[in-house]
Parts: C-alpha cells; structure tokens; sequence
C-alpha cells in the first residue's frame, strides 16, 4: 500500500506541490489529472526520488527516504514523461537484461533475467523490438520500450507520466489494458499521469485532480469525473455518457469562454 501524508514539493522559493495526502491500495490504479502546470509530473518525480520533498511516504510500511539507493530503484518502476531516445549502444533485449543488474555491472545474465525479459516482451507485444537498437525506434516504439523497462523489475510501485502521449489509439487500448491487467494480478500500486479522461474512466480506481499544486478532487474516478467537476477543473463543458454496463465515458461540448 502507498502511504503519502503531506507530501510537498519546493523548488527556489516556490511551493509547487501543496501539502499532499492520499492512499492508495496493492493492486489498485489512481489516475493523476489537471491542466498543464499543475504540479502532476512534481508529484510523481518526488515519488520516484527524484526531487527533495517534505512529508512522509511510505510503500508497504517502508519510509522511502530511508530505504537505499539500490533499494528504492527495486521498489519503483517510473516511466518518466520525457523518455528520450537512449545513447546507449545496446539492444532492446539487452536493455531489459541490464535493467534488472543495474546494480552489478559485471552481471551475467540468469535465466530468470532472461525468461522474464522475454515475458515483458511478449506481454507488451513488442517482441519484434527484441533485437532493435534503443536509438533506432520511433518515438511510439520507444515509449513502449521505456514501459517495459519501468516494469521488468516488478516494482511495488509503478509510476506512469503520460504512458500513451507517443501512441496510436489501438497500442494506447493494447497497452494499457495489459499492464493494468499485469498490475492488478501482481498487487503493484500504479500511479498514472493523463490527459485523457476516457482513459481514466476506463482504467483507473481511482482519480485525483491536482490544481495549482493542490489536491481538488480525489476519490472513486467514476464518482469524481463528473460533468460538474470537469467543468470546474478543465473549464470544458461536456456530457458524461453511462453505457448498459455502467462504463462512462466523456464528450466535450465547449470551452467555457474566460475560465
Ligand atoms: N525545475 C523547475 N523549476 C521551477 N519551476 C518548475 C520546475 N519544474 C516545474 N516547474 C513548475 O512547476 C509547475 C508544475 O510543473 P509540472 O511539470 O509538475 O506540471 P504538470 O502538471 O506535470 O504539467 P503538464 O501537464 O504540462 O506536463 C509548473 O508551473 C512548472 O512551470
């Protein structure tokens, strides 16, 4: 379980994430949403240990910031929103190997490592990447890859910013679908920055709206994205459609004009 309680984020003399608390259960996806700038990708970098933070976190009981370098990195999984191509001259498969020896730069690889990159490959349907060099794929290809690598060391905790932005509609269904199937079979909390409020109806538990670096709604995502909550958060008027088996989804109507 992710224990966060006042979690907060200063860079300069700027507090860009307020006091921030929240749960989130083994197993369970929460979707991370908000307009551009208001403090999503500060909140996942903080979690990934990537920037000083206030406030406690804790994943299974573990405080984070008092776990190892080497440990946290087993933890976590983060896929961050910027993924570049990799400078590295290796292949995809091998990329998958060294992720899992990170810590060891003299590994050679078990077959554990080796039966599980495989796994990841055929899980995310990207085993025709195997051989390719990291520095030699599209950017949706890459994003892909880079999803594989968060994953591969099967984290407690996975940290998504923006896992589709680089992919077609069919990949952002296909992809999606089977690493929150993955997630929720391994009991790994997935914490997922979007854009797309579709996606978060469709896939995630749990939904939090950040607002210039404040929690504005946090909840059950179907109780939460409401055409009234949309609307004071995006400042778009919509429709919320509920299909026969209760799935929702949204379509915008209009910008509201001076939001
Ligand atoms: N290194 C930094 N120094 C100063 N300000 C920063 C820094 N990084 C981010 N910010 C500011 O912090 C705020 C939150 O940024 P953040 O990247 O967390 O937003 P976001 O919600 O992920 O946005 P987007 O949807 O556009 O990716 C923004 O106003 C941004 O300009």
């Amino acid at each position: 379980m992710l224990e966060v309680h006042d979690l907060s984020v200063t860079i300069g003399r700027t507090e860009i994430l307020k006091p921030t608390s929240f749960v989130l259960e083994n197993g369970h996806s929460l979707a991370l949403l908000g307009r551009n700038g208001a403090g999503k990708s500060t909140l996942v970098k903080a979690l990934a240990g990537m920037l000083k933070y206030r406030g406690s976190v804790q994943l299974d009981g573990r405080v984070l910031d008092k776990v190892s370098y080497k440990e946290r990195s087993q933890l976590i999984g983060y896929m961050a929103q910027d993924f570049a191509a990799n400078s590295v001259r290796l292949t995809v498969f091998e990329l998958l190997l060294m992720a899992q020896n990170s810590h060891n730069m003299r590994f050679s690889a078990s077959h554990e490592s080796i039966v599980r990159a495989q796994h990841m490959l055929s899980m995310l349907n990207i085993e025709n990447l195997s051989e390719r060099m990291s520095d030699e794929m599209s950017g949706g290809q890459r994003q892909k890859v880079a999803l594989a690598l968060a994953l591969i060391r099967k984290p407690q905790l996975l940290l998504l910013d923006e896992p589709t932005s680089a992919l077609d509609l069919a990949n952002q269904l296909q992809l999606l679908e089977r690493v929150l199937d993955y997630t929720r079979q391994q009991g790994i909390c997935t914490l997922m920055v979007l854009h797309d409020l579709n996606q978060a109806h469709r896939y995630a538990d749990q939904t939090m709206i950040l607002e210039s670096g404040s929690i504005s709604a946090k909840g059950q995502t179907d109780k939460v994205l409401t055409a009234e909550q949309i609307a004071k958060s995006y400042g778009v008027h919509c429709e919320v459609f509920v299909g026969s088996d209760g799935s929702r989804s949204i379509h915008p109507l209009s910008a509201i004009v001076n939001f």
